[in-house]
């Protein structure tokens, strides 16, 4: 499936925060956006995923434009920046809903094992993200939108949902924002940088220096 998004024009109160944005994302590969604070990174997944109406937008499936939100229409999972499960949500239950299995995921990361049964509240910070970002990905879907899904989780987490989106990768399109950027250069197949309200797809890295995202040398 290739998943094409363009010709985005968004404003907030007149303010034009997106302008000619054109971004492409295929089954088997991982779609990387980079950007400073506020340039629109969760916007752009907003208004992909259907729950933001910019005043012009065109998604493309397969070549085919979509009319309806992509979240009905295709099946796609968002995990948004900030917590999205109830607190008194039970984490077996969480497991059911999403329809993941509970034995697999303890199998590999054990440290969860005493937790069926606890409350998504009951867990810290840095634990309930990493169980957003573990269903959110592991549960069927063909499309996958992560913004700033290593934000709060320590590195050994951070390495294990890198292998989990690299698996993942391979039935699905993954389309993610962060601002751990070696990370994110790390795991990503296509990579943009959203500048000035534009996509720009970088090819060679040290554009990212040349566009000012990043500082000179910072990648040397
Ligand atoms: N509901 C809103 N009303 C008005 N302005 C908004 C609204 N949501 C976002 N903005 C503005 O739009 C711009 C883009 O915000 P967005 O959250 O998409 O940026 P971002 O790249 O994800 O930022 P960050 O990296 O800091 O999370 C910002 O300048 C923000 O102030």
């Amino acid at each position: 499936m290739i998943f094409e998004l363009d010709n985005v024009e968004l404003y907030f109160k007149n303010k034009r925060i997106l302008n000619g944005i054109y971004l492409k994302a295929e089954t088997g590969e991982v779609t990387g956006v980079l950007g400073r604070n506020g340039c629109g990174k969760t916007s752009l997944l907003d208004i992909a995923f259907g729950n933001l109406k910019p005043k012009y937008k065109l998604i493309r499936i397969d070549s085919k434009p979509l009319l309806k939100p992509l979240y009905k229409a295709i099946s796609t999972k968002y995990l948004p920046q900030y917590d999205s499960v109830p607190k008194n949500f039970k984490l077996k239950s969480l497991f059911e809903l999403f329809e993941v299995n509970w034995t697999t995921f303890t199998d590999q990361f054990e440290d969860y094992y005493p937790y069926q049964n606890y409350k998504f509240g009951q867990l810290s910070d840095g634990q309930r993200r990493f169980i957003e970002i573990y269903i959110v990905l592991k549960s069927n879907s063909d499309i996958v939108l992560l913004d700033e899904p290593f934000n709060g989780i320590s590195p050994l987490m951070i390495e294990g949902v890198k292998h989990i989106i690299s698996d993942e990768k391979l039935n699905k399109i993954i389309i993610l924002t962060d601002h751990r950027y070696e990370d994110v250069i790390d795991i990503t197949d296509t990579l943009y940088l959203l500048n000035n309200g534009t996509t720009k797809l970088i090819k060679e890295l040290n554009e990212l220096e040349d566009y000012g995202y990043l500082s000179v040398g910072s990648l040397s």
